[in-house]
């Protein structure tokens, strides 16, 4: 156990974790030349089409120092906050984390918040100056904040490049030396923690765990504290490149199991495995429940495909933990699920992984933040869609999420980045200058006005220096109503909105604008009306379709008009009838894109 070393590559996004992480691989032969590719960790398609990490993912070294092995087990970790819960639960394997920091970027909102959390979990702290070979680069600004920030000397300060290669076996050094070994007695009763899991259409449900005492050995009996089954470990092993079979693996490392669990609710990270003999008489802490920031429904296209939409979303909540959802049904669009997300950018993963990963075709509806409802009769309600905002009759206020969010930019914005957040209804509570020319802004604001587009306007504003990074603090009365949206004069529940009252006139005629522009026209006219309570605020008329589309086509030739025929379909791919109105994917979201 001595030989051993665990840790996590943390980072703002885009700092350059991955391709640092593909140097260790190479540099300790993990991976062979020919093996070698970019972001080698990133393996899903999503991840390498976006350039982004989304999951975290484990892999086992080996490293060679003063003629001693050692086993180094790496877990790169995304930046972006949407998923931080995988930053979480991968810190909570590791005794250290290697911080990275670009060294002509800064410290920026997501370097400090994912070393807060590796603080809080204790982990020792090796800090690296990334991308030093940049011409941009300022290594003795960047030190000078590293060391504001950390409190380090400035020796400890790794200067490194991903894209050079330089620094990394310092890197690996410091691993070995900074890093303690991990603790924990490999005789002592078995006492491993699921940091992961991944459902295998080829070999079922596989687990990821860290053992923190004890041994597994194939074949045992096991337990999950938390579920109370039992298994066989069927087969257990080391994460390399590919996994590795192992007979045992023991106290302080990392390893998988298979085990022939067919229910994906069964295995929930945060559980405990243990022996049935001779179980541990206590199971590790779990993890903190996932607070998910935004509530969307997720309906099949296809109404017959409910079942398997479930199957899907069981599998997919395996390799993500934070997503959470349960049944809910629309009165337009029929049974489906209302599922909780990080963020925004969580929500378009999991849509695009559920027709990837499980060739499912879904809508999601208008997203939500999650209001409260303070009766008459003081009772509290929970709103986590629209559909379920009570009588304002019943009500005695309506409280929403406020955060606080941290904004860190090149002080030439600071006007417009406080112009921008009070139109958010945002209040400025703190400015602290980082250096002479970087300030930290501190805003509490309605999570729902920063949910949707204001960090892509944030990096408009401040021509992408600006970075944020936000937690929830609390809710707040707000004057907020109900905007309904009738097609036809019939309502569809999926379209409704919450906002504030003092924007909803506004919007709900920005919204029926913007509606008439997305809906594709039909052979009969659409009005489009948007409302709040009774009253009608705002119309359009989507104008009927005059000419059959291959009416164009007469006399053309039969290719033609198969691909005109051809185009049609694909575009009716996220598309759902409500009554005899089709209404298309993007009109759920144009709710978002109003500005
Ligand atoms: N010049 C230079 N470019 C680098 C270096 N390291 C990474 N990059 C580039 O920076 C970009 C981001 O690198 P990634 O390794 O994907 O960053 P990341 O931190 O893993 O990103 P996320 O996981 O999505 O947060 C890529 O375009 C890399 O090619 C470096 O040392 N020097």
């Amino acid at each position: 156990m001595d030989n051993i070393r665990n840790f996590c590559i943390i980072a703002h996004i885009d700092h350059g974790k991955s391709t640092l992480a593909d140097r260790l691989l190479e540099h300790t032969q993990t991976v062979s030349d020919r093996q070698m590719q970019d972001q080698l960790l990133d393996n899903m398609d999503l991840e390498r089409e976006r350039g982004i990490t989304i999951k975290s993912h484990a892999i086992q070294m080996n490293y060679l120092l003063d003629g001693n092995e050692y086993v180094l087990n790496l877990i790169d970790t995304p930046g972006h906050v949407d998923f931080s819960y995988e930053v979480s639960r991968s810190i909570a394997a590791c005794e250290g984390a290697l911080l990275i920091v670009d060294a002509s970027q800064g410290i920026e909102a997501q370097t400090i918040s994912n070393l807060y959390l590796a603080m809080e979990n204790d982990l020792k702290i090796i800090p690296v100056l990334n991308k030093i070979d940049l011409p941009g680069a300022m290594p003795e600004e960047v030190s000078d904040e590293i060391v504001d920030l950390l409190g380090v000397e400035r020796e400890e300060i790794i200067r490194a490049s991903g894209k050079t290669g330089e620094g990394v076996d310092d890197i690996l050094k410091a691993i070995v030396e900074r890093i303690d070994a991990p603790s924990g007695d490999p005789e002592a009763p078995l006492q491993a923690m699921i940091f992961d899991s991944q459902y295998n259409p080829f070999r079922g449900i596989e687990v990821i765990f860290r053992v923190l005492n004890g041994t597994i050995r194939k074949g045992d009996l096991v337990k999950f504290v938390n579920t109370g089954k039992e298994y066989g470990a069927d087969e257990i092993g080391i994460l390399k490149l590919e996994q590795e079979p192992q007979k045992e693996i023991s106290s302080g490392n990392v390893g998988y199991l298979i085990s022939g669990i067919k229910n994906a609710k069964e295995v929930k990270v945060g559980d405990t495995i243990t022996h049935k003999e001779n179980p541990c008489s206590q199971a590790i802490q779990g993890f903190e429940d996932v607070k998910p920031m935004v509530f969307a429904g997720i309906y099949p296209v296809d109404t017959t495909e409910y079942e398997e939409l479930r199957a899907s979303m069981e599998k997919l909540q395996l390799n993500d933990a934070s997503l959470v959802w349960e049944p809910e049904t629309s009165a337009a669009l029929g049974f489906g699920f209302r599922c909780g997300f990080l963020g925004m950018l969580h929500l378009e993963i999991v849509q695009e992984r559920l027709e990837r990963e499980f060739d499912m075709t879904v809508i999601t509806t208008v997203p939500s933040v999650q209001f409260r409802a303070v009766m008459t009769d003081d009772s509290v309600q929970l709103i986590n869609a629209p559909s379920e905002m009570p009588e304002p009759n019943k009500v005695k206020h309506i409280e929403e999420p406020f955060i606080k969010a941290q904004i860190i930019s090149k002080a030439d914005y600071i006007g417009p980045i406080i112009s921008l957040c009070m139109d958010k209804r945002g209040i400025l509570k703190n400015q602290v200058y980082l250096t002479t020319d970087r300030v930290e802004l501190t805003f509490d604001i309605p999570l729902s006005e920063i949910v949707f587009d204001f960090f892509d306007k944030l990096k408009t504003i401040s021509r992408g220096y600006a970075s944020l990074d936000y937690e929830l603090i609390g809710n707040r009365a707000s004057k907020m109503v109900k905007l309904d949206v009738a097609l036809n004069g019939e309502k569809v529940d999926a379209l409704s909105a919450i906002v504030h009252r003092d924007k909803a006139y506004e919007w709900g005629k920005r919204l029926c604008e913007k509606l008439k522009e997305l809906l594709p026209r039909q052979m009969f006219e659409i009005a489009v009306q948007a409302s709040i309570g009774t009253k009608i605020i705002a119309r359009e008329t989507v104008k009927a379709l005059r000419k059959n589309v291959l009416a164009k086509c007469y006399g053309g030739d039969i290719s033609r008009k198969r691909k005109l025929l051809e185009k049609q379909k694909k575009g009716k791919k996220r598309m759902r009838q409500v009554g005899n109105v089709e209404i298309p994917q993007d009109a759920f979201m144009a709710v978002l894109k109003l500005d």
